[in-house]
């Protein structure tokens, strides 16, 4: 199948936000995040991009099929997206994936998207630093996470690169590396808590 067959539409010029995850089950914490993205970041758009799985973590999520269709009854704006991208490209580390978007849509402009508990351990990320040198990184606010965040490898080492969140706006105009912490509204969401009530069966 040709990769552009199924993949979202960006015109030259669009910013657009990427909210990578296992979205094992999908949950009103990332609809929340997604909908701050949007207005905290100034984006366009909002893609999902539901992964094949995680590379850090050991067990693998549901069928993709199903995360899928869980995520597109879930999120309903017209200017977010649930897209398979990472399936279509066969690539499972953000650094491919987003090497190969750049690609795909030359002039748009991508901003990476996280929860702050992913700051926390980004450094373990393939690549990561490149990551950082090539998209700029809006980070939001999650309960339990918010001070070891800001004190993670990453963050210290790109200190300098810390847009302060008033600015955060401007974020996807800034020429990388820049990243941005904004201290969104918290919703206490998980995965893993859903999975441990027996909602939602691998
Ligand atoms: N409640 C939340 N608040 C802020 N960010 C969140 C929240 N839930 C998920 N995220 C962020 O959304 C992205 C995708 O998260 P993911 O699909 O792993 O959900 P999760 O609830 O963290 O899952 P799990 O518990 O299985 O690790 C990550 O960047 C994560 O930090
Ligand atoms: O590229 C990596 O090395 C890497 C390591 C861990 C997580 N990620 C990405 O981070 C996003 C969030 O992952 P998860 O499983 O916490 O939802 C998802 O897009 C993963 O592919 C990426």
């Amino acid at each position: 199948m040709p990769v552009r067959a199924g993949l979202p539409v960006a015109r030259a010029g669009m910013t657009v936000g990427l909210l990578g995850g296992s979205f094992d089950p999908p949950h009103d914490g990332h609809v929340h995040i997604t909908r701050q993205a949007l207005r905290r970041f100034g984006l366009d758009r909002v893609w999902w991009l539901v992964s094949p799985g995680n590379p850090l973590k050991a067990e693998g999520p549901a069928e993709i099929g199903r995360r899928m269709a869980a995520a597109r009854g879930l999120m309903r704006h017209p200017r977010v997206a649930v897209t398979d991208i990472e399936a279509r490209m066969g690539t499972r580390y953000t650094a491919e994936t987003v090497a190969g978007l750049r690609r795909l849509y030359p002039g748009v402009r991508f901003v990476w998207l996280m929860g702050s508990d992913n700051l926390e351990s980004f450094h373990k990320w393939e690549q990561w630093e490149w990551l950082l040198q090539t998209v700029p990184v809006g980070v939001m606010a999650r309960p339990g996470d918010r001070i070891a965040a800001r004190c993670s490898i990453a963050a210290a080492r790109y200190v300098n690169a810390r847009l302060p969140a008033w600015k955060s706006r401007l974020l996807p105009e800034q020429s990388p590396p820049g990243w941005c912490f904004v201290n969104v509204p918290m919703v206490n969401s998980s995965s893993t808590e859903i999975r441990a009530r027996g909602d939602w069966v691998r």
